[in-house]
């Protein structure tokens, strides 16, 4: 019976988010990191389409760097990444969007679906919402770093994802962009969901990765609940911030920065973590904050 109980404890105590979020933009990122077990992403998708029905406006963006790299292994090509970012040539971005677009971006709009909710696909291959120029990264001593065809958000096309969200279906959103010459750029899907959030006015900002959040040393017990810019930057000094986590927190800075009032670093392992995170007192991760 209390088993019970509890349940409908949990019911209440979401009862009062479901309000308070009512209409609210949310954009979810989906990394590669937690896609090898297909039961795990399924589970995500399911999540987000719960805060659909209950009148949330999710967005979600994905990745899927492992897969990019299996691909890119089975072609005779190795992955090489700088700051957290792929070197791309014209070889890795046909893999790369080969990847995302018609195997990851695919799958997830078909599983949305199976959780009775509508979902669209929007990327280089049909109608591209992100717009970009070519990225090239801080080096030492001033100097610029080139990684090839990788790009960095100019311009997200924040209408054509209203009207979608109007029309209430899920956008899903590959994180190849379209350059000014109609060429096309990989993207870091962090980048990608930062610009998203804060292009829509986004209330909440949620990376979904295989972190318990942000170690603040070697120590993979020691994680910060909250973050801020000074303190960042500190740990990207000190290098205990890296890889995979610097567009992370690039990419919640930019949302916060533009005002969305939340930005999250969750692990996608535990089971229902967004749910955890949007309709219950008990934040997991980090959050980072201005
Ligand atoms: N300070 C840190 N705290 C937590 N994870 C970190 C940190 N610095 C680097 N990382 C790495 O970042 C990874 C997440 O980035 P990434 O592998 O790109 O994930 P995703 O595919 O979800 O985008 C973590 O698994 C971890 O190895
Ligand atoms: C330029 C760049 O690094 N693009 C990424 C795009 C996919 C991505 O970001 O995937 P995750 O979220 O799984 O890391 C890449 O090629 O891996």
């Amino acid at each position: 019976m209390q088993h019970a109980i509890d349940k409908a404890a949990a019911l209440v105590e979401a009862h009062a988010y479901i309000r308070q979020f009512a209409g609210a933009v949310v954009v979810v990122k989906i990394g590669g990191s937690i896609m090898d077990e297909p039961d795990t992403l399924a589970s995500l998708v399911q999540d987000v389409c719960f805060m659909a029905s209950v009148g949330m406006r999710p967005i979600m963006v994905h990745g899927g760097g492992k897969a990019i790299n299996a691909a890119m292994g089975q072609a005779g090509l190795e992955a090489q990444f700088v700051q957290g970012r792929r070197y791309t040539d014209d070889r890795t971005l046909a893999i790369a969007e080969h990847v995302l677009v018609n195997q990851i971006n695919k799958g997830i709009v078909e599983t949305v679906g199976t959780y009775g909710a509508k979902g669209l696909g929007l990327h280089s291959l049909s109608s591209c919402v992100v717009f970009g120029k070519v990225l090239k990264l801080d080096g030492e001593e001033g100097r610029k770093i080139d990684i090839g065809l990788v790009g960095e958000v100019e311009r997200v096309n924040a209408e054509v994802l209203s009207a979608v969200l109007d029309a209430g279906i899920i956008p899903v959103i590959a994180p190849i962009a379209r350059d000014a010459a109609g060429g096309k750029l990989n993207i870091n899907a962090d980048s990608v969901a930062g610009h998203v959030a804060a292009a829509i006015n986004a209330e909440k900002l949620v990376l979904v990765s295989d972190t318990h959040g942000i170690r603040r040393s070697e120590d993979v017990n020691d994680l910060a609940s909250h973050l801020t810019r000074a303190e960042i930057d500190e740990l990207i000094q000190s290098g205990i911030i890296s890889a995979g986590m610097l567009p992370k927190v690039e990419a919640s800075l930019t949302a916060v920065g533009a005002g969305v009032r939340k930005a999250h670093i969750i692990d996608g392992r535990i089971p229902h973590s967004l749910l955890l995170e949007v309709y219950t007192e008990s934040g997991i991760g980090t959050e980072i904050v201005l």
